[in-house]
């Protein structure tokens, strides 16, 4: 048992410390009936090494969210012997967004591979690297993932049958790739989905041998991993039920100039189509894609992209939204259990600027959401998360590619558009609502200074002078114009 263990099996979670923080704002606990404690305990005693030892904190989930949620543990200086994590990954939390970025650069371009990019390094942070975790006293308990909870004794079973009892818990399990069933084709060999580390290695191996490379779905996914693709000089198509690429975000305007810069490098749109079946090839793998319409599309390797579903599951107890999907908490990221809080991808929480319920499948949600449920947790604090929506993309990244492109977005992306520069150098699209309030605004290829006015402007939401902001010339003109009405608004 390493000394942290030991310091937390003499500092279980009924210490003074921790009754008086969450007393000061949390609704008292049931304390579980003497006999269901003492059964707890005989379970406990019976089940494992761990078993009979309570932690303080415990976050659920090894991902982005855990990551950060740990870091701000330790700048509390409430880790040590405090804090443990119980993750299904084999390795420590680590920025996911580099797996369809950086990690897929062909092979002779320097990918990305861990520990390079561990959390914290995507928001510049120290990199914490599973020597990290021990230095700071975090018990992290890895591919054990959580199975099982008893919300009214506060005890979680892994799979391997750890029986862990908590004081606090965090669950930050974000999601899981929606997938093909398997009578669809859906297991095939040489089909990928990708969430992890594990399934990012293992479309790295399908890519080096690939010749043919079809990818299913024309979200994030589709799109990063058609680039990457493309940039392996791998014969590369991208097959998708709507009109557009991006449905989700793009203007139809937008989506057409990033199909033709795909199309430049090579990669082939099917667009419109639904996929019957993937079926296997002599070889066992999967070998062609056949479509609705009747078309078979020859391929060696699929990624599959269709989207993704938050991970609830054990834990549907706690309270779910029906209609974004999740785990249902408040302001502060309190489920409706006492003591039980959820983060990420999988929470649904308040979005205060509009007024509206929301799940963000976004990293940076994730960094912010782990950061404000760890201080309300940690501290008095009771300041609502009053989110600002904020995504981006990177493509093209890789040593010798003609064109690199980096977009980001904030803000709502509702009302009618206005785009203005020439794509090939830098574009903005603003949406505007009725009253020419500024809602959501998209940049591609900004400099800092550009993107830098991003959160301002969908943060202050100012009325525009729509003919104005239309006949700008170019960007940097289309931003200052957008900016003067909030000095304007500033100033009124
Ligand atoms: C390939 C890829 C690229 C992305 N790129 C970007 C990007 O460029 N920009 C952006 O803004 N966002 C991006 N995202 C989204 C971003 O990564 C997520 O929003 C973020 O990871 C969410 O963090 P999270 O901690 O909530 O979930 P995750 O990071 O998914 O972590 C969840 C963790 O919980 C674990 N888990 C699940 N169930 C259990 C259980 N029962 N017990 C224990 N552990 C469990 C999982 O294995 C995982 O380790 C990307 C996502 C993917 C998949
Ligand atoms: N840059 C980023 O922010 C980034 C990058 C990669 C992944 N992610 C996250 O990873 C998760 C998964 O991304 P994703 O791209 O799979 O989801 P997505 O929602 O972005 O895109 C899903 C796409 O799948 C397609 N689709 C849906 N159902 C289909 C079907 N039955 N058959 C064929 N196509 C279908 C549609 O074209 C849709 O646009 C999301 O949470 C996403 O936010 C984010
Ligand atoms: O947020 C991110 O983290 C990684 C990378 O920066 C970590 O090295 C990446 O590609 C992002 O977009």
């Amino acid at each position: 048992m390493s000394s942290a263990l030991r310091r937390m099996s003499t500092s279980p979670f009924s210490s003074c410390a921790f009754q008086q923080r969450t007393s000061s704002w949390w609704p008292s606990r049931r304390p579980p009936s003497t006999a269901t404690s003492r059964r707890s305990l005989v379970i406990a005693a019976a089940a494992s090494n761990f078993a009979n030892e309570n932690r303080e904190y415990v976050i659920v989930g090894g991902g982005n969210a855990a990551g950060y949620a740990a870091r701000t543990f330790v700048e509390h200086g409430m880790a040590d012997g405090r804090l443990c994590i119980v993750s299904k990954e084999a390795v420590a939390p680590y920025e996911r967004p580099a797996l369809t970025k950086g990690y897929l650069f062909p092979l002779d371009k320097k990918p990305a591979r861990l520990p390079g990019f561990h959390t914290c390094v995507g928001a510049g942070g120290e990199r914490q690297t599973s020597e990290w975790y021990k230095e700071h006293g975090i018990e992290v308990l890895y591919e054990d993932p959580v199975a099982a909870i008893d919300t009214q004794n506060q005890i979680l079973t892994t799979s391997s049958g750890n029986l862990l009892k908590y004081g606090s818990l965090i669950i930050s399990t974000g999601c899981a790739a929606v997938r093909f069933p398997e009578n669809i084709g859906g297991n095939l060999p040489g089909v990928h989905y990708i969430r992890d580390v594990a399934d990012a290695d293992s479309l790295v191996s399908s890519l080096e041998e690939a010749k043919k490379v079809v990818v299913i779905g024309g979200g994030y996914i589709g799109m990063e991993v058609a680039a990457a693709a493309a940039g392996w000089n791998l014969d590369t198509t991208i097959i998708f039920p709507e009109d557009h690429i991006m449905p989700r975000l793009f203007t139809p305007s937008l989506a057409r100039r990033y199909e033709e810069l795909y199309q430049k490098n090579g990669v082939k749109f099917i667009k419109g189509v639904l996929i019957d079946k993937l079926e296997g090839g002599t070889d066992g793998r999967v070998g062609t894609v056949l479509l609705r319409n009747g078309s078979i599309i020859e391929a060696d390797t699929v990624i599959v992209g269709i989207g993704a579903k938050p991970v609830v599951s054990p834990f549907e107890a706690v309270g779910l939204n029906n209609n974004v999907g999740g785990i249902q908490v408040d302001s502060l990221f309190r489920t409706s259990v006492p003591g039980i809080f959820a983060i990420g991808d999988v929470a649904a929480f308040p979005l205060k600027i509009y007024d509206r319920m929301a799940r963000v499948e976004h990293v940076d949600h994730a960094r912010k959401s782990a950061q404000h449920c760890v201080r309300t947790l940690l501290t008095a604090h009771t300041q609502p998360y009053d989110y600002l929506p904020f995504f981006y993309s990177r493509v093209f990244e890789y040593e010798g590619s003609s064109r690199k492109i980096w977009w980001q977005f904030y803000g709502d992306n509702v009302g009618d558009t206005i785009e203005v520069g020439d794509f090939d150098l830098k574009v903005a699209t603003f949406w505007l609502n009725s009253e020419s309030r500024v809602k959501g605004i998209f940049l591609e290829s900004g400099s800092p200074e550009e993107f830098a006015l991003l959160p301002k402007l969908a943060k202050s939401q100012p009325v525009v002078d729509r003919v104005k902001l239309q006949s700008a010339s170019s960007v940097e003109e289309a931003l200052e114009i957008a900016s003067s009405s909030l000095r304007i608004g500033a100033a009124i």
